[in-house]
């Protein structure tokens, strides 16, 4: 009997029962957003899939989203040519003060940063922020400018699909979500090093927008779904992007959808970078549980609250929460 099958066959002569094998991991959904704009009936099939990808998983893969492979490419060449200048450039944007428009920093006073550098920054609309944006490389925020207008676009296709599916409506707080906040944090991780056991590059945790799109240069992503008590490895899909459901779409569905919780691994392979952009509602404009999702039988679970309000509430309570959300829960402790 070979080694491997006589230790599991140990096993359960021991325990009298065979241990049970794990569950195969589910591949993650991924959703060909071309359909949107076909007709009716393919929009129909599409959003159907967006908002069960949303419900189930908490996340899925788009491909067909309309942004060229070398706008994506361009925005991970400007990411890593600005995480390769001099610490002393780098650190112009240096600051303690998470409510400046930019912002670079290496260490992990966030509370999750365990192995990352990440230069942070607002970008919608693109006019009034980009004046904040590095002019080294040269040509970041041409690329990067490109790239944030493409994902603001995307965000905009996908936020009309779920709240249609939810039964919102596609127009449901469609200006408000034009002229909503679109953060940008770009991450640079190193290469895990054989030499240090802890592979985490950023600790577990939720985003607070509705939306984040994340292009990754390679593997590292890992989510946990709702049901699970594992981590799934987000593969990087060329020409794919990653879309996860933030704090405040769980508020907005009345706790429908659920925001997800996910990590950063180091590559054993090569260091990485990944560009996260978050989509939600303007600076001081509250999210509330959708009155339409509200009734006798689904009472309104969560308090309103604002993009500020997250800053405020940051600070004092690093740590607190994985997820951000259940710090607004009505029911909480
Ligand atoms: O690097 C990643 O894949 C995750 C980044 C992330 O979760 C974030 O920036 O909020
Ligand atoms: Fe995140």
């Amino acid at each position: 009997m070979p080694a491997v099958a006589g230790s599991l066959y140990m096993a359960s002569q021991h325990k009298g029962v065979p241990p049970p094998l794990p569950p195969p991991p589910r591949p993650l959904p991924v959703i060909n957003l071309g359909r949107l704009t076909m007709d009716s009936a393919s929009r129909a099939l599409a959003v159907r899939d967006i908002v069960l990808a949303c419900r189930e998983r908490g996340c899925f893969e788009v491909v067909n989203h309309g942004i060229s492979r070398s706008c994506m490419n361009g925005a991970l060449e400007a990411a890593s040519e600005f995480f390769q200048l001099s610490t002393e450039r780098k650190e112009e944007f240096a600051s303690d003060d998470i409510r400046q428009p930019i912002r670079y920093d290496t260490s992990s006073r966030d509370g999750i940063s365990m192995s990352r550098s990440f230069l942070k920054h607002y970008a919608n609309p693109l006019d009034d922020w980009i004046k904040f944006w590095p002019t080294q490389p040269p040509t970041y925020r041409e690329k990067m400018g490109e790239y944030a207008v493409e994902t603001q676009r995307v965000s905009m296709q996908l936020m009309e699909a779920i709240l249609q599916g939810l039964g919102l409506g596609p127009s449901y707080l469609q200006e408000k979500l034009e002229g909503g906040v679109q953060f940008v944090a770009l991450n640079n991780y190193p290469q895990s090093s054989a030499k240090k056991a802890d592979k985490i590059g950023l600790a577990p945790h939720s985003d607070y927008g509705f939306l984040t799109i994340l292009l990754q240069s390679s593997p590292g992503l890992e989510v946990m779904h709702h049901e699970d008590d594992a981590w799934t490895s987000v593969p990087a899909i060329p020409g794919a992007l990653h879309v996860h459901v933030g704090d405040h779409l769980e508020v907005l569905s009345n706790g429908q959808l659920k925001s997800l919780v996910h990590r950063a691994v180091l590559n054993p392979n090569e260091s990485r970078i990944s560009i996260a952009s978050i989509h939600g509602l303007s600076m001081d404009e509250e999210v509330h549980c959708a009155e339409e999702l509200v009734d006798e039988h689904h009472p309104k679970m969560y308090r309103g609250s604002s993009f500020q309000d997250f800053l405020d509430f940051l600070p004092a309570n690093m740590n607190r929460y994985k997820r951000y959300v259940e710090s607004l829960r009505i029911d909480k402790p």
